[in-house]
């Protein structure tokens, strides 16, 4: 566990392209020392090309770097690093155990060290089986163990529940959760919402390469707001719009949805009556994660033309 407050990543305008293609478009983020950070967004939005530069595999084509204090690949950060991007390979007619000892020797790591990662990660029991006969759960939670032979302070993981069942996504989401109570930094990508809210402190959403939004999951999930079920809805929705202004109100099926505090709901409704219009709900809510992804990704891709 690291003691000074420095940013254990700090990213400003970076950019990489592949020709034509704008893969990541001046993202900025930060991660703190100890937090697990969330790297949210769809298929395409620039997830894997980021943290593989983090991880020093590709270089960008402009922007800021820096990781733990230094430069993305150099050895003194490599050392302190720990990550899995993409589907790990190992052998697959090695077993679990053998797989690591072959990385621990190669990384200078001592052996006593593959025992524990197995036990972290909740493999020692099947650790003699062939790599082969393991679930993708389990090949996924080797790939983990892997990334923390060296005992880092920070671990990168690239989708670590792609493509698992949902108890292989439980194991998963629980062993991240454990390393970040461990005092280690963790920095995943998922496209699943439900998912960074489970695990995460904070998130940053990208979408189309560009970072949109980083928040503290939990300020996220507080925002509150109101949900009103009116006839004519139409009316409804000019009436808050005049009130509250454009932003603050949107059309989500069939409800409006208010960005107020629920101490304004009496007043609200009053306005809504005077004007003859019908309110058969208004309620308070916690704006669910999903919401507000969908509001700041519809939002960037109209801002984006
Ligand atoms: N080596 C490459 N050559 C050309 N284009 C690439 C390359 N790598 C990524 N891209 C493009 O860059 C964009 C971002 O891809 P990236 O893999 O970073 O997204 P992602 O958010 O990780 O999505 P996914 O979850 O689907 O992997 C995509 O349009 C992708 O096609």
């Amino acid at each position: 566990m690291t003691t000074t407050a420095a940013p254990m990543v700090q990213v400003q305008g970076l950019t990489k392209r592949y020709g034509d293609t704008v893969a990541v478009d001046g993202v900025d983020l930060q991660v703190r020392p100890g937090e697990v950070y969330g790297f949210l967004g769809p298929n395409g939005a620039g997830k894997t090309t980021t943290l593989r530069i983090l991880t020093g595999l590709i270089a960008p084509t402009s922007g800021s770097v820096e990781v733990l204090g230094g430069s993305p690949g150099q050895a003194k950060v490599l050392a302190r690093t720990g990550s899995m991007i993409e589907s790990p390979a190992f052998y697959p007619y090695l077993s679990g155990l053998d797989n690591l000892r072959l990385l621990a020797e190669y990384a200078e790591v001592a052996r006593a060290r593959v025992r524990e990662v197995l036990e972290l990660v909740d493999l020692a029991e099947r650790a003699k089986d062939r790599f082969s006969t393991y679930s993708l759960g389990m090949k996924q939670r080797l790939g983990v163990a892997a990334a923390l032979l060296k005992d880092p302070e920070l671990v990168i993981l690239d989708e670590p529940t792609n493509g698992l069942d949902p108890a292989g996504m439980r194991d998963m989401r629980r062993l991240i959760r454990e390393l970040g109570s461990d005092g280690r930094t963790v920095v995943l990508s998922s496209h699943l919402l439900g998912e960074v809210q489970q695990v995460c402190d904070r998130v940053g959403i990208i979408n189309a390469g560009r970072m949109v939004a980083e928040h503290d999951v939990e300020e996220l999930r507080g925002q509150q707001e109101l949900v009103i079920r009116a006839k004519p809805l139409e009316s409804a929705h000019s009436v808050l719009r005049e009130v509250l202004g454009a932003d603050a109100v949107h059309l989500y099926d069939d409800t409006l949805r208010a960005k107020v505090s629920p101490d304004r709901a009496a007043e609200l409704n009053r306005l809504l009556v005077r004007a003859d219009i019908a309110v058969s709900e208004l309620r308070s809510t916690e704006r669910a994660l999903e919401d507000v992804f969908f509001e700041l990704t519809t939002e960037e891709k109209t801002h984006a033309g």
